[in-house]
């Protein structure tokens, strides 16, 4: 567990890092965001036995259990840690909550004042059994499927922190921000380096990539998309691979949109995570061919199934499969998806295999 990382691109016959190395396959690798979770029968059956959603995500045995689920279900090249984005702020001491059929609540940061209250560093001590479950997932998947963990963006974090809670596009983050740019620069900046530090661990705890999730970046103008979403990111991939180097990443600004160029150039992600609404010939031709792109079939889709979900799938295949391409969907699956619908998909995928 300790020691340097294993070289993640020479886990053999890996779909999913061999593209992140920029290799165009014919049967491109997949995975979904969310594909551990309510859905499932199996989850929701652990899940009432592990308390609460945090207790469950700092058990390393049952979140270890949970992460295997869906791949020992379906035929997907990749697990995701089970976690949250917002055990980063609870690890640099903000209350964070999960409230059965709400979601998170924090205790919102108001002021400059309260944030310089949390902890300067994150304690990487309370995380202890996150790392602890990465490399129990690792021991137990194939060599062939990889293992992702991942952390939130500075700024969708900082929202959470900010806002206390999901909703109403995020505003009282962005209230802060044009108030007090340089207190909002502040929790940033903190947020980088605790971010790089948990990427770190878990990368060194046997993770083959990371992603970096900006769930309300692309409700940003452009001018503070690139301040409180590219810059931190850019300045976060940097940092990790000064510890890590070539640690493999993917960035995940959701909904970019038009600024998905300027993120991808500024950016240096081995992978550009897109959302359901981009249009996806107009991604591909602004971000450089060796670089993969991840996406994006609508999840509402995967809940239709049928020929409406193999007509999302096979569009998502003809406008990305001639460049590096990691099929996925373009935010998480939805609680109402019926399981076999993620089997359809992963077939769909794999049709002109062998
Ligand atoms: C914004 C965000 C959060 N968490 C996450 C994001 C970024 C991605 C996105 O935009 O969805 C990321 C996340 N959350 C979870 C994972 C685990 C891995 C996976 O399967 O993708 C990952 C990668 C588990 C989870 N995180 C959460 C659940 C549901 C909790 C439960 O089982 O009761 C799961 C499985 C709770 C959570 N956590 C968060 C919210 C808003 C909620 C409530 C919404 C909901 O309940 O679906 C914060």
């Amino acid at each position: 567990m300790s020691g340097p990382v294993s070289e993640p691109t020479k886990r053999d016959g890996s779909r999913f890092l061999d593209t992140l190395s920029g290799k165009t396959l014919s049967v491109p690798p997949v995975w979904l965001m969310r594909q551990a979770g309510r859905y499932l029968p199996e989850y929701r059956a652990l899940r009432a036995e592990a308390g609460s959603f945090l207790d469950l995500c700092y058990n390393p045995a049952l979140a270890t259990e949970v992460t295997l689920q869906p791949i020992r279900r379906f035929d997907l090249d990749a697990a995701i840690l089970f976690s949250d984005i917002l055990v980063v702020p609870h690890a640099l001491g903000q209350e964070v909550r999960f409230v059965e059929g709400e979601g998170p609540r924090l205790d919102p940061l108001t002021s400059r004042a309260d944030f310089r209250r949390l902890r300067e560093a994150i304690d990487l001590d309370m995380l202890s059994p996150v790392y602890e479950t990465v490399s129990r997932v690792r021991a137990e998947l194939a060599p062939d499927k990889a293992l992702i963990g991942f952390c939130g963006a500075p700024y969708t974090v900082a929202t959470y922190m900010v806002a206390g809670r999901g909703g109403d596009e995020q505003a009282p983050a962005r209230l802060m921000a044009y108030l007090d740019p340089d207190g909002f620069a502040e929790l940033i900046d903190r947020l980088v380096e605790a971010s790089v530090a948990h990427l770190v661990a878990q990368l060194r705890a046997g993770a083959d990539a990371v992603q970096i999730f900006d769930s309300w970046a692309g409700d940003l103008p452009p001018a503070e998309f690139a301040r409180w979403s590219t810059a931190p990111i850019k300045a976060l991939c940097e940092k990790v691979r000064e510890q890590v180097p070539g640690a493999k990443i993917l960035a995940f600004a959701r909904g970019a949109g038009a600024k998905l160029g300027g993120f991808a150039s500024a950016v240096p992600a081995d992978a550009f995570g897109l959302a359901t609404s981009e249009n996806l010939a107009a991604a591909r031709s602004v971000v450089p061919y060796d670089i993969a792109l991840q996406g994006a079939v609508d999840p509402i889709a995967l809940v239709a199934g049928g020929a409406a979900l193999d007509r999302a799938v096979d569009l998502v295949l003809e406008a990305l499969g001639g460049a590096p391409l990691i099929v996925n969907l373009g935010h998480g699956v939805r609680q109402q998806t019926p399981p076999e619908h993620v089997a359809q998909l992963v077939a769909r995928v794999r049709r002109r295999a062998g």
